[in-house]
């Protein structure tokens, strides 16, 4: 190991001169004029030790360095101080230095104290061949990636050099190649620092190696991220360009914009939500089913709609259309029967379901478990034929998605290969109309229905539709048009498969100069048609077959026959005081308080309060008036808790000047009138007064609720007609001159006449008869009130009365027989609300009274069955009050039959 002494050259930091190597660094005018001096000193090229400063913060040199020769120092032009001197060195030997460098600002090339490395040995076989392998594979890389053909023919050489290379110079191979690749600051330090050719070889292969997989992995990374940058750029400079298209067309449709982009940000904010919502609405149309209807219809559009100049009504138009036309649930492709249908405790839960959310209405609820039955066995054969169809039919053709998805904007969009949509049939039961009197429960039927079956629920109003449109739209042509009620409904529900309930179709329209709305509900409940239901608005069929309808009604008269013939009836009548205290207390009382912020032990209603708020303040058949009665005294109650904790908390507070008042969580009976106010129905039975000409018949209203209604009937002076006010329909009519008739020809034995030949009407005295039904506005109609009209006659002419207590229904034949009547159960219960006691009704209506009036009112009524006018006299003005002349004539013989 020879030492010497050389000026030292302290390289920037990261620089390194290996030897063998050469480098081109700049320095300061100081240092470039000390090496001028160094050079017009020295004979030949100066040599000095060129040492690398060890970090970038600290000043301090490493210990080992490279000899190295000064090839060229290059002034700068022009004296330009700032500048500084390039100076080239070409690198010997590795050197060490002995002493610590300390620089002499006087004269920075002091000579230092160096050692120079000793001679190599030549290095093992196995050592040369790893390194030329891990050079070779890391110089194949480069030349691989290299940009310019120049770099890559630069790698080829020297990988060729490399593989002639002999094994006493591939150390030196190695530093010039350590020195060429970019390797970092500290393996290149660790290779000038390892002065043994042997272990050189083993450190420059470890790096090479290295060096490559770290060139692999960024090559992949560039390039990843080279291909998202050119992606997002492309889409940048396409949206760029867009939105010069844009502003083009404004300014050539007159828009006089232009200068409102520069002058605010608040509307950047609005042109981002614009770009939002309508990549929202592409997101919408790329996702419906490839090839279906909706599909081309949405592109299309989408399509006219980026041609129209933004703001325009027309743009609006077609914007709105999209959105509704993506937000319909068109069927989806799933095959499988929903989740709670293939339950094997399906049913047991439906049942809990119904009995959880009603008290009562057991015939109702086991009608429906088995319609839930009839949907879930559909469902799960429909599923396994498909299952079967679908193991026998060839596998399908993937159709990539992403193309399809481009085809969505793209304007060479071919048309996608329209794969036949597969979907669940239809469950094609039976549609449900349950027909009852208003609050008795048939909408939270329907909601029970859905819960069961796990489907959303939608209501549709169909009260007082007059227009086609409402239910099936209105065509686009049309200023502010709009889908029609059953497809805003699916858009609610969000499914295809809703449980939709289509609410009082009695009170629906039919044909004006607008369309036929039933005809359109037609359409719509046809299990044949409904899965290509054509809304004007939407243009496009909508399957509706997979919807569960349900239909409700208060009466049957005014549905047309058509859609009745497809709908199953279910009825449901009124309740009985008894049945509405169980539904007050288990489920009105409970909801009403919920819905007002209290709990059960704030408000308690005694059972007697309970049932004079359900007597005395509300007469329905169902419970809706008595839920808004129960609210109303849960919400007095409210206020008097509130005011008491206001109260409670000044006291404690110290500045309430009043006492605390008392609060009590129970409600009395004798309260209620403060609460609720005068009852409305107190003392009426009192004002039934028993008179001569008046009977008290049995009637269901309009809305389907019973109840009793009074026939008044007087003699006024006349020529023996008779006349019928109180908005009587023909048939009601009909059976008042029937009712009069048989009277005329019973007159003598009823002792009204005295011969079989006089008329009533006009012996002893010339009369009309007038008979009316109070409540004129409210129309009346059907043959059901016969046997109270005969009564009616009877007591005008005989004078003997009817009790308030009695009352009757049942239609007559001209031979005085009495023939059956429909809603038996709304009549009775109307009765027993009127505080009737005495029911007479038609021998063939036993039945009825049997199966649907419950026990505790058949307990407290008495119920006269009849088969014969007589009879139906005998029972309302009770045994032997009318004289019957003892000669049975041929003709009363003939009304016993
Ligand atoms: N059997 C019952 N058990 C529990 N609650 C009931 C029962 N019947 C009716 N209700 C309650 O009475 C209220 C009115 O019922 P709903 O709205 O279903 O009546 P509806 O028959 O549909 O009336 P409308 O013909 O006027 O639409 C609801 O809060 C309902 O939960």
């Amino acid at each position: 190991m020879a030492n010497s002494k050389l000026p030292v050259l302290p390289l920037p930091h990261p620089t390194i001169l290996l030897p063998a190597n050469r480098i081109t660094i700049q320095v300061s005018n100081d240092v470039g004029e000390s090496v001028v001096a160094l050079i017009e000193e020295s004979d030949a090229l100066p040599v000095v030790a060129a040492i690398p400063v060890a970090s970038d913060t600290k000043s301090t040199l490493a210990e080992f360095g490279t000899a190295a020769r000064i090839l060229r120092l290059v002034r700068p032009p022009g004296r330009n101080s700032r500048q500084g001197y390039l100076l080239t060195l070409h690198g010997l030997n590795r050197v060490r230095l002995l002493t610590p460098y300390r620089p002499d600002p006087e004269y920075p090339f002091t000579p230092c104290d160096i050692q120079y490395a000793p001679a190599e040995k030549v290095p093992s076989r196995k050592s040369v061949d790893t390194f030329k392998q891990s050079a070779l594979r890391l110089l194949d890389r480069l030349a691989r990636d290299a940009g310019q053909q120049i770099r890559r023919d630069g790698y080829n050489k020297i990988s060729a050099m490399l593989e002639d290379i002999t094994d006493s110079r591939a150390s030196w191979m190695a530093d010039i190649l350590v020195g060429t690749v970019n390797v970092t600051f500290g393996d290149k330090l660790s290779i000038l620092a390892m002065n043994e050719a042997e272990g050189r070889l083993t450190l420059a292969a470890e790096i090479f190696a290295k060096q490559a997989s770290i060139h692999e992995v960024s090559t992949k990374i560039a390039s990843t991220v080279e291909e998202s940058v050119y992606k997002q750029q492309k889409e940048m400079f396409l949206r760029q360009q867009l939105a010069a298209i844009h502003k083009e067309l404004q300014s050539l449709s007159g828009g006089s914009n232009g200068g409102i982009q520069n002058s605010s940000s608040e509307l950047d904010d609005d042109e981002q939500h614009e770009a939002d919502d309508l990549a929202d609405l592409k997101r919408r149309i790329e996702a419906m089913d490839p090839g279906s209807e909706e599909r081309k219809m949405g592109v299309r559009e989408w399509r006219r709609l980026k041609r129209i100049p933004q703001g325009s009504v027309e743009n609006g138009v077609i914007r709105s259309y999209l959105e509704w036309l993506t937000a319909v649930p068109w069927p989806n492709s799933s095959l499988e029967a929903p989740r709670p249908i293939r339950d094997r405790s399906f049913l047991a839960s439906a049942r809990a379901q119904l009995d959880s959310d009603h008290f009562g209405l057991e015939k109702i609820k086991k009608r429906l478990i088995e319609f839930l039955a009839v949907v879930r066995l559909r469902e799960l054969n429909e599923e396994r034929e498909r299952a079967v169809a679908a193991a026998a039919a060839p596998p399908p053709v993937v159709v990539e998605q992403k193309e399809e998805v481009k085809d969505a904007d793209g304007e060479n969009a071919k048309p996608a290969a329209p794969a036949p949509r597969q979907v669940r049939k239809s469950v094609k039961g039976p549609i449900l109309l349950f027909v009852g009197p208003p609050g008795v429960g048939k909408t939270s039927l329907g909601q029970s229905i859905a819960k069961a079956l796990d489907r959303p629920f939608q209501r549709i109003a169909l009260g007082g539709v007059r227009d086609e449109g409402e239910i099936r739209g209105h065509r686009r042509t049309y200023v502010a048009s709009g889908p029609g009620l059953i497809v805003q409904a699916m858009r609610k529900a969000g499914r295809c498969d809703p449980v939709l309930l289509l609410d009082e179709i009695d009170k629906i329209g039919h044909g004006s100069f607008h369309g036929d709305p039933s005809a359109a509900l037609l359409e719509v409940l046809d299990p044949e048609q409904n899965h290509t239901f054509n809304d004007h608005y939407i243009n496009v069929p909508i399957d509706l077959s997979q919807v569960l309808f349900i239909c409700t009604a208060n009466s049957l008269e005014t549905i047309s026959g058509p859609l009745l013939d497809r709908c199953e009836i279910v009825q449901l009548s009124g309740y009985t005081y008894d049945e509405k205290m169980h539904i007050a207390k288990r489920f009105l009382l409970p909801k009403q308080l919920t819905a007002n912020g209290m709990d059960a032990d704030h408000v308690q209603l005694t059972e007697p309060a309970l049932m004079t708020v359900a007597t005395q303040y509300t007469r329905e058949a169902g419970v809706r008036s008595l839920e808004r009665a129960i609210g109303a005294v849960v919400r007095y109650k409210a206020v008097e808790w509130a005011e008491r904790v206001d109260e409670q908390q000044q006291a404690a507070a110290g500045d309430a000047p009043k006492e605390v008042r008392e609060y009590s969580a129970v409600v009395e009976e004798s309260e209620l009138e403060a609460i609720l106010g005068i009852a409305r129905y107190d003392g009426e039975e009192r004002e039934r007064e028993e008179r001569r000409g008046v009977v008290y018949g049995l009637v269901v209203m309009g809305q389907g609720e019973g109840g009793i209604l009074p026939v008044e009937t007087i003699a006024v002076p006349g020529a023996g007609r008779l006349k019928l006010t109180g908005s009587l329909g023909e048939v009601i009519k009909e059976s008042g001159e029937l009712a009069l008739s048989w009277v005329k020809t019973h007159a003598y034995e009823l002792y009204i006449t005295n011969s079989r030949a006089q008329d009533p009407l006009k012996v002893p005295e010339l009369i009309d008869i007038h008979l009316h039904l109070p409540a004129g506005a409210q129309k009346k109609d059907g043959p059901s009130a016969g046997i109270a009209m005969v009564c009616a006659f009877v007591s005008l002419l005989t004078g003997a009365r009817v009790p308030t207590h009695v009352a009757m229904t049942g239609e007559i034949t001209l031979r005085g027989r009495v023939t059956p009547v429909g809603g038996i159960k709304e009549k009775v219960l109307g009765a027993h609300r009127a505080e009737v006691t005495k029911v007479i009704l038609p021998w063939a209506n036993r039945k009825d009274v049997e199966h649907d009036v419950a026990p505790e009112i058949r307990n407290v009524m008495e119920f006269v069955f009849v088969r014969t006018v007589n009879e139906a006299l005998d029972a309302a003005f009770g045994k032997n009050t009318l004289g019957w002349r003892k000669e049975n004539g041929p003709l009363l013989l003939e009304s016993r039959l």
